[in-house]
């Protein structure tokens, strides 16, 4: 493998998916990586229109056990590192995924964490013998508050989208932020995009060099 992952985490409504199209933009006229815009892959998770994405949405919809969530969550990710992350990193390309595995620590630690003992350490666990570590993680920062005004028009998908809970999840982004400085650049995300596309692009233009 010798392309680069770059992940977007952060809690919801934190503007992953607006930079990720602005990134996505930019890319077809200014190639983020060599010279080619096919040479970057723009990817999420959950994945969009596969038979696990599905599967994960209707869990989220349908509130299944959380145990049970945790587990379709993680075999979407797997999916995605066969069908998409490790094809396009073999091929030497930029993979930047809007959430990714950093999202399964930082919520389902939070949902399980009167089921499990250590739920967050057991759900980074479950994922080291197989993920793909990113080499590069932005972590989008909100306040809670600010998240839930910004997603309050969105209607049926709210489970998450509650301000005690998401403090639970940003102590766990906090948590692995803190475990691997290395890997983690802080964005302020109630700054405006444009300034902190900047930062961004510089950060990823440093990756082109390691
Ligand atoms: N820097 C910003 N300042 C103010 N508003 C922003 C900023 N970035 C995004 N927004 C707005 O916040 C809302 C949520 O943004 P976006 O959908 O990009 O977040 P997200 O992190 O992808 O959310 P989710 O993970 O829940 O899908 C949108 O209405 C978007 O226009
Ligand atoms: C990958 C992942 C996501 N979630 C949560 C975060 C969001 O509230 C929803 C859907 O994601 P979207 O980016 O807003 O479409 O799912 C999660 O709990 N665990 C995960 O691993």
């Amino acid at each position: 493998m010798i392309g680069k992952l770059v992940t977007f985490e952060g809690i919801d409504g934190s503007g992953k998916s607006t930079m990720l199209a602005r990134l996505q933009k930019l890319n077809e006229s200014a190639p983020l990586w060599n010279s080619s815009s096919v040479e970057t892959v723009f990817t999420r998770e959950p994945t969009k229109e596969t038979l696990t994405g599905n599967a994960v949405y209707a869990a989220i919809e349908n509130n299944v056990d959380p145990l049970a969530e945790l587990f379709l969550f993680l075999a979407d990710h797997a999916a995605h590192l066969s069908d998409t992350v490790r094809p396009a990193l073999d091929a030497d390309k930029l993979v930047i995924s809007d959430r990714y595995s950093d999202s399964r620590c930082a919520y389902q630690g939070a949902t399980l964490k009167d089921t499990i003992p250590d739920a967050f350490d057991f759900v980074r666990r479950l994922h080291e013998p197989w993920t793909i570590k990113p080499d590069l993680t932005f972590l989008f920062n909100i306040s809670p508050e600010v998240s839930c005004e910004r997603c309050k028009d969105r209607g049926a998908r709210t489970k998450f989208e509650r301000v005690d809970f998401l403090k639970e999840v940003t102590a766990n982004f906090k948590k692995l932020a803190e475990d691997e400085p290395e890997r983690f650049v802080i964005i302020d995300a109630e700054k405006p995009a444009e300034k902190n596309e900047k930062i961004i692009l510089e950060k990823i233009a440093l990756l082109k060099n390691e």
